[in-house]
């Protein structure tokens, strides 16, 4: 692990004195920051190395009926496209009239083949003109993120086999052990800044869907792109196929990934190692997001790699971090200052990779509010009640989880609420009083009408409800029920997106998105652009705040705890910067491009925010200038 060949050659081949030769005279590195204040990505023209039908077939550099008069000249397009030449915004109004055209004719509204079909229009486009598309997607991002992404995206992922066309992104798998390392140079940019990688085997809260993640993958990189302005030359979507453990895939004549059994043990992380060995030696300065990794590997992997890559979780990591800030938010919502969380009781089910990744943040922030010692991180623990698929979880259970012990209730304690090891989420509900309700158990309906009924008692003025499993129909309770059940004063939060609900006297009840997305993109924005080495907790709790302190006291009191997701692009920014100052202050920054590290100490807050926004990739097409070399 950690052992790159090519670093290693590098690295000896530069005495200090070569280094010192190369680096920038201190002005020019000084002029050269100053203009990275200045230019904004996507100004520059980009250097094409073909013409004619191959630029046409190239949806990097494809503009379609878009290409200027001048342009078809100079690239041998004339003749190959209709003569009537559009601009960006005409194209865009053509499209989105057709996808329109699709809600028109559907009978029943918006069901699931009607987004399928959808997602199918919006996939098509996507292979023939990537910067048409992320234009669609990041103009309408309300309307279209629930089609690339979170719900429409698990769909998708189900019935990948059937909908794959062209491919996108790399698959690594079982079989080509020993050939990674020459592999990754098949991939045709020769800079990548973000992967992100699944293993298929916890996808959303569907299960194992084997190499038809890939979809995932896809589907969080759409978001790097249109919410953090990642350049779509420089994103890769990865599948790792080790298997599959889900009986109807591996014999279904239609599945793409290798029909055998999910490999474990030191076979499986042999495999997972020799692909970071493989991406971090061809791209030393890439980050690679860990996404829908079943929980078993969630962890083992966080720790094996976080302190040697570029890496996260983002099941464990990115959803504590939104799962902090909506918890911080429902203090707000009650009126009571965000010093007061470490009093809240809160009770979640399932103990999985996100569950147990929340409740260690949850304990983490506490314990901060708290003085920050020993004792305070040991008396925060009793804040938690944690039920899992056997019910509550105390120091009774045998063959307990190492990761879910720290949150075992002692025996007595429980006994003393009249609970016992395995007591169910009601009696739990019942006995707790819970200020806040939080699932993520993948099981749709979990907050059943008792459940939701028992939250009645709760002692918190405005009892908090977050039903953040995936997709749609694994929520664990709609804000529909949730909201008559328990009246207009509670807090709601789902992982999938849901409409606000009609309350008696014309009153809206809020329904929010806790969804990772509002942090994951800023993470690895801010990553990239401070040059950071590793990701560390405080990078992470710094995104974390920032997306707690950007709802304003008054959407907080309306019970609007996270922000819209039009906002998004907005979001991410303040988060990326939020990220480069810690990681400025960590010491852990090393720069990026012509931004060093001392000049990126250098900047004030409001420079650091400048100089992420001019390096977000916007959707404009670049003039094209033929290269032939
Ligand atoms: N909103 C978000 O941003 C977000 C982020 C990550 C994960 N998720 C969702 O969270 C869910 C879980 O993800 P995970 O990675 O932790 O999965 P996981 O499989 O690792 O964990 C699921 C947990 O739920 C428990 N569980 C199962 N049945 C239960 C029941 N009847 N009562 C209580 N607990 C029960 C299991 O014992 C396990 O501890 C998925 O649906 C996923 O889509 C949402
Ligand atoms: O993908 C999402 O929508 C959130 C999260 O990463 C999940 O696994 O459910
Ligand atoms: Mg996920």
């Amino acid at each position: 692990m950690g052992f790159f060949p090519s670093q290693l050659t590098r690295a000896s081949l530069s005495s200090s004195l070569a280094r010192r030769l190369r680096r920038p005279h201190p002005a020019a590195a000084a002029a050269s920051a100053a203009r990275s204040l200045t230019t904004t990505e996507g100004s520059r023209p980009s250097i094409v190395h073909k013409r004619s039908v191959d630029i046409l077939h190239d949806p990097w550099f494809n503009k379609g009926t878009a290409f200027t008069v001048t342009e078809r000249d100079r690239l041998d397009l004339r003749g190959l496209l209709p003569p009537n030449v559009m601009n960006s915004e005409q194209q865009i109004e053509r499209f989105m009239f057709d996808l329109k055209r699709l809600e028109v004719n559907a009978r029943d509204g918006a069901r699931d083949t009607n987004s399928l079909a959808k997602w199918r229009i919006l996939n098509r486009l996507h292979d023939r003109n990537e910067i048409m598309y992320y234009k669609v997607l990041s103009e309408n991002i309300e309307e279209y993120a629930p089609i690339v992404y979170t719900p429409t995206v698990g769909l998708v992922c189900q019935n990948y086999s059937g909908l794959f066309r062209r491919p996108r992104g790399m698959y690594f798998s079982a079989e080509d052990r020993g050939e990674m390392m020459s592999m990754v140079y098949n991939w045709p940019a020769d800079q990548v800044d973000m992967i992100v990688v699944t293993d298929g085997s916890r996808i959303l809260g569907l299960g194992d869907l084997g190499i038809q993640g890939i979809g995932i993958a896809i589907g969080k990189l759409d978001l790097y792109v249109a919410a953090a302005g990642i350049n779509p030359h420089r994103v890769l979507p990865v599948m790792i196929d080790v298997g599959t453990n889900n009986e109807k895939l591996l014999k279904d004549p239609l599945y793409l990934g290798l029909q055998q059994e999910r490999l474990d043990g030191e076979e499986y992380l042999s495999v997972i190692d020799e692909f970071m060995r493989a991406v971090f030696t061809r791209w030393p300065n890439v980050i690679v997001q860990f996404e829908d990794f079943q929980s078993k590997w969630a962890f083992k992997l966080l720790q094996r790699y976080r302190n040697t890559y570029r890496m996260f979780n983002d099941d464990v990591q990115g959803t504590a971090g939104v799962a902090i800030a909506g918890l911080l938010g429902a203090v707000r919502a009650q009126g009571r200052p965000m010093i007061d969380f470490p009093k809240q009781k809160i009770v979640v089910a399932g103990a999985g990779s996100a569950g147990i990744g929340v409740l260690n943040a949850a304990r983490k922030t506490m314990a901060r509010l708290l003085g920050n010692n020993e004792s305070a991180f040991e008396s925060a623990r009793s804040q938690f009640w944690v039920v899992d698929a056997l019910g509550l979880i105390t120091e009774d259970r045998s063959d307990i989880d190492p990761e879910a012990l720290p949150f075992a209730r002692k025996v007595r304690e429980a006994d003393r609420q009249g609970l016992r090891e395995g007591a169910n989420l009601v009696e739990v509900v019942k006995k707790v009083k819970p200020d806040v309700l939080l699932g993520l158990s993948a099981v749709g309906g979990l907050f059943s009408n008792e459940v939701l009924e028992a939250l009645k008692d709760s002692t918190s003025t405005r009892p908090a409800i977050f039903a953040m499993s995936n997709p749609t129909k694994n929520a664990e309770c709609t804000p529909e029920q949730a909201f008559t059940i328990l009246g207009d004063h509670i807090i709601f939060a789902s992982g999938s997106p849901f409409k606000n609900v009609d309350l008696e006297d014309g009153k809206i009840g809020h329904c929010n998105q806790g969804n990772n997305m509002y942090l994951f993109p800023g993470i690895g924005l801010g990553t990239l652009l401070s040059g950071a080495r590793i990701i560390s907790d405080g990078m992470l709790q710094a995104a974390a705040e920032c997306l707690a302190a950007y709802m304003k006291e008054e959407e907080v009191l309306r019970g609007v705890i996270y922000p819209s997701i039009s906002s998004i692009r907005d979001i991410t920014k303040e988060v990326a910067a939020a990220v480069v100052k810690e990681a400025v202050e960590e010491d852990l920054a090393e720069g990026y491009r012509s931004m060093d590290a001392r000049e990126l100490k250098r900047l004030s807050q409001e420079e650091i925010v400048k100089y992420v926004q001019n390096n977000m990739w916007n959707p404009v097409y670049p003039t094209l200038v033929y290269k032939n070399d």
